[in-house]
């Protein structure tokens, strides 16, 4: 992960002093998850599947209806692309498994592949990887940008936040002796100051859940088997659990919040399963952005909306100064 962020900084951030930080925090967040979970390493197939995977997201929240150049109908053209190129990774790796040319526990495919056939039993079916296949990519790839993209806003707007978060890293970069893992364990402030983020801009509406027996809540009655969606903002804003809701404040996590009521990752059996993924990719990032450079937002249009994401209508453009090492 640490050389991924490093190659995009070094192709996409430096060298410039204007940039565009949303479409760039897609790409970053896109290119870890192709190469740490699907092994995709740069390159024609990579740029073929963050197009159709492009469409293919345009088409979650689109009328559904099925006709020559609709949203809809690209976005299900894209899928069977997708699906397609997939099956065509598992047979690659299957087969490169077979020729000992990978290894069993080299990305998300080959440890699926892996637990695949026990005995006689098929534990996950093709079609299954390709389902798990598609819904990691999907969950992990706009959230974490979204959060990236929220942390930048940020510290180009709250000066104190902002100090905070360099002395930390300066302080982790200065005494870089110790392993990765022990560096981002070290990174307390930062990661409150991400959880903050996410309590009040959460890049998920929320998540469903379906009634398994009736329930009586705030004096109404949800019947067995109906769906019931949890709203991540509204837990957020919640004066019981988060008082004076509206202001930032990253000392809120220095005791642990309520169960269920911090919910940006969801909560239950179901609870993100990402969430150290993400963790240590947004401390790293964030850990390089604030060690390399200094940077200003340059529109006066800094307006988000949700799409069903959190967007930056803008995109997010900064300006970017290196800082002299
Ligand atoms: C800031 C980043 C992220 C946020 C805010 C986030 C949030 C969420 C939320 C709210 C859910 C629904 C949980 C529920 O229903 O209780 C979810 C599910 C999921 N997330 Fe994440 N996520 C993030 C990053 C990631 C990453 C990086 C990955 C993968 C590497 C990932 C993989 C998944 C998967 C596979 C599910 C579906 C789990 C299931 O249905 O059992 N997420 N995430």
């Amino acid at each position: 992960m640490d050389g991924e962020i490093r190659k995009h900084l070094e192709m996409h951030w430096h060298g410039k002093q204007k940039v565009t930080v949303m479409p760039l925090m897609k790409t970053l967040t896109f290119d870890i998850m192709s190469s740490l979970i699907f092994g995709i390493e740069q390159g024609a197939t990579r740029n073929a599947l963050v197009e159709l995977f492009e469409h293919m997201m345009d088409g979650l929240v689109s009328i559904p209806i099925n006709l020559p150049f609709t949203q809809f109908n690209r976005s299900l053209k894209a899928t069977a692309k997708v699906r397609t190129m997939i099956t065509n990774l598992i047979h690659d790796k299957r087969e490169a498994l077979k020729q000992n040319t990978a290894l069993l526990r080299q990305d998300f495919i080959t440890c699926l592949l892996d637990v695949q056939s026990k005995g006689n039993l098929i534990v996950i079916s093709d079609e299954e990887i390709v389902d798990n296949s598609i819904i990691i990519m999907f969950a992990g790839h706009d959230t974490s940008a979204t959060l990236l993209s929220f942390l930048v806003r940020l510290l180009a707007s709250n000066p104190s936040v902002r100090a905070n978060i360099v002395q930390e890293q300066e302080e982790i970069a200065r005494n870089k002796v110790s392993g990765e893992l022990d560096d981002l364990r070290k990174m307390k402030y930062t990661w409150r100051v991400a959880l903050e983020t996410l309590r009040m801009y959460p890049p998920l509406l929320g998540s469903f859940r379906r009634a398994l027996g009736e329930f009586e809540y705030q004096g109404f009655t949800i019947p067995k088997g109906w769906q019931v969606m949890l709203a991540s903002s509204v837990t957020h804003t919640d004066e019981k659990l988060f008082p004076d809701p509206s202001k930032f404040d990253p000392a809120r996590f220095e005791k642990q919040a309520p169960p269920f009521s911090f919910v940006a990752f969801g909560g239950g059996p179901r609870i993100c399963p990402g969430y150290e993924f993400a963790r240590i990719e947004t401390l790293a990032t964030i850990h390089y952005l604030v060690t390399q450079f200094t940077w200003k937002l340059c529109c006066t249009d800094n307006s988000f909306c949700r799409k069903p994401f959190l967007v930056f209508r803008q995109g997010l453009p900064i300006e970017l100064k290196p800082k002299k090492l």
